[in-house]
């Protein structure tokens, strides 16, 4: 009996000595603590338990604009308030992505301690640079991705890619379709054609083994990242790590990278100036498909879904889309649709708006930072326009991490409306955009009812998918048009049916906590059939955008 009391009494000591360690290490000026209930370990059953939707049910719970979460060794405070979003943004150096991006990159490449210490010298250098440095150390690094010559030379040797694996979707016997699993074809179809573009004719992404080892690598992302053990606990992703870093070390010694496209050569460029050792440079290419891929992959996936799941919308699409094509004849006499990219990257609105609503529907991104110096966090006092702004003022402690789910603002119904649960393919077609074409096409801006929220009208952080401020995605215009290329190739070529007969959305339970967009947790399997209308051959044309960027997030706008 003693003996039971003896652990009850030491179990309630541990509990009050965790609860005093709480508050003495709590200052009043911070955010406000939540989920304390047992202190330290609440907020780890939170995650486990709720995973993606845990900051959303916090933000239900409480309604309070900032808080704190208390995790072993590491304060977290996660931000509710559209305009404490923009003051964080403000403050690029004090509350720094890229301390924690280099981080994550250290643990996931595995990069040697040269490369770790070169990439710690560099931040220290940003953040003690003047007014001319670049607003992110990464965005030097990817200068290949600006609008321009060189990114549409990836687009058009992309797109000619992605047009033949298209055509390669091709019916089996005549009437019949053929079945794919869609992921799966997104997947390698998309893989395929982008390392086309961006690797150029070396590209290893055109062997199979390559492929599966990305996909093995990032399946143990998760665990990679903890950063204990990984040769025990993700075994699987550090074999395919090393396979694949050995092929990109290849690619780089032999000079194929120079046949690659501008992201490839000025990332090159820059680790090899600055002095980083080749094997490094190979493991961070590796890390950089992640990039490139891991989001990419599942919005196209998204999009497919609820386009051909919803007839309306397909039908309205494919008279946007259709009004594109200029007709000639093959010479025996067979007809040929030619398309410009451009014309579907910039004059289809309901497509981009489409794009729009399945980033705010499935992107799961949590936009960290890490606090560099004590730093007083207060909304700017220009931002008044929504009511969960505050004058408050909130003291943000150094080394603490700062989190702002883009969930959390994509579910928000003070921004977006009472329907921000629905899918709504129009949400993001701008009001004055030409209601006359509308007439014949169920799904239009003129079926939109007066009251309907603007998105304009929202804060400039509201649609969070590719982050915000000076970290802002930059490849959202590469995946923006990877992305739109391929569903519009399907939409004007094919119909997809589900083999089941009804399209059933997926769920996105176990997609990682690190994803920006959660990818779905099953496959469908689906029928591709050639479509009846405008049978003939198809051609994508790149013209290029003027080295314009495509205005994706209202930050472009
Ligand atoms: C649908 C596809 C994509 C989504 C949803 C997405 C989303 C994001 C998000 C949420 C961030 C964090 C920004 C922040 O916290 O402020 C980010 C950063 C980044 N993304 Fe993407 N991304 C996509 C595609 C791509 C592609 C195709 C590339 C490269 C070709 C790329 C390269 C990067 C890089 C380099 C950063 C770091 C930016 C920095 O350090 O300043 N992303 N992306």
């Amino acid at each position: 009996m003693s003996v039971v009391l003896n652990v009850l009494l030491a179990v309630v000591a541990v509990y009050f000595g965790l609860r005093k360690l709480l508050a003495l290490t709590h200052d009043a000026r911070e955010p406000p603590m939540v989920e304390t209930g047992i202190p330290f370990f609440t907020p780890i059953f939170g995650m486990v338990r709720w995973r993606n939707r845990y900051y959303n049910r916090l933000r239900d719970q409480h309604r309070i604009p900032i808080y704190t979460l208390r995790f072993p060794f590491q304060k977290i405070y996660v931000i509710n308030s559209a305009p404490l979003i923009n003051s964080v943004q403000r403050a690029y150096k004090t509350l720094t992505f890229q301390a924690v991006s280099d981080q994550f990159a250290k643990l996931i490449c595995d990069t040697s301690s040269t490369a770790t210490q070169l990439s710690r010298q560099e931040l220290e250098n940003w953040s003690q640079g003047g007014k001319d440095v670049a607003h992110s150390p990464s965005h030097v690094i990817f200068q290949g991705l600006k609008p321009g010559k060189g990114l549409d030379d990836i687009y058009k040797t992309m797109v000619e890619a992605l047009g033949k694996s298209v055509d390669g979707l091709d019916i089996g016997e005549e009437g019949e379709g053929k079945r794919a699993r869609l992921l799966e074809w997104v997947r390698e179809g998309l893989t395929g054609a982008i390392g086309e573009g961006v690797y150029g004719e070396g590209n290893p992404y055109r062997s199979r083994e390559m492929r599966e080892a990305l996909w093995k690598y990032e399946g143990g992302l998760g665990a990679l990242s903890i950063g204990i053990l990984p040769g025990l606990l993700a075994r699987e992703a550090v074999q395919a790590r090393k396979y694949a870093s050995d092929i990109f070390e290849e690619y780089f010694s032999s000079g194929s990278c120079q046949g690659g496209g501008s992201m490839t050569k000025t990332r090159y460029t820059y680790y090899s100036e600055h002095g980083y050792p080749i094997r490094d440079i190979a493991k961070l290419e590796l890390g950089n498909g992640i990039a490139i891929f891991s989001n990419t992959i599942p919005t196209t996936f998204w999009i497919i879904f609820h386009v051909f799941s919803s007839p309306e919308l397909l039908s309205s699409l494919r008279s946007e889309l259709e009004s594109h094509a200029t007709t000639s004849q093959d010479c025996d006499g067979s007809p040929i649709y030619t398309i410009d990219v451009e014309n579907i990257k910039r004059s289809s609105p309901l497509l981009l708006s489409t794009f729009r609503e399945t980033l705010r529907h499935h992107a799961s991104g949590i936009g960290v930072r890490k606090v560099m110096a004590p730093h007083y966090l207060s909304s700017p006092s220009s931002s008044s326009s929504s009511s969960s702004s505050t004058s408050s003022t909130y003291l943000l402690q150094k080394d603490a991490i700062i989190i702002m789910p883009a969930s959390v603002q994509h579910s928000d119904p003070k921004i977006w409306g009472p329907d921000e649960s629905t899918f709504t393919p129009t949400r993001f077609i701008p009001k004055q955009f030409d209601p006359d074409t509308t007439k014949s096409n169920p799904i239009s801006p003129a079926t939109t009812s007066p009251t309907e929220f603007s998105p304009l009208a929202t804060p400039v952080s509201a649609l969070r998918a590719f982050g915000g401020g000076t970290t802002l995605c930059p490849g959202r215009h590469f995946a923006t048009t990877a992305i739109l290329s391929l569903v519009a190739m399907l939409i004007l070529q094919y119909d997809i049916i589900p083999i089941s007969g009804k399209w059933v959305e997926p769920s996105s339970e176990k997609a990682a906590l690190t994803a920006a967009v959660r990818g779905p947790d099953e496959d469908i399997p689906v029928e591709v059939r050639r479509r009846q209308r405008m049978e003939g051959r198809w051609v994508w044309r790149v013209t290029g955008g003027k080295g314009e960027g495509l205005g994706i997030v209202e930050e472009d706008i």
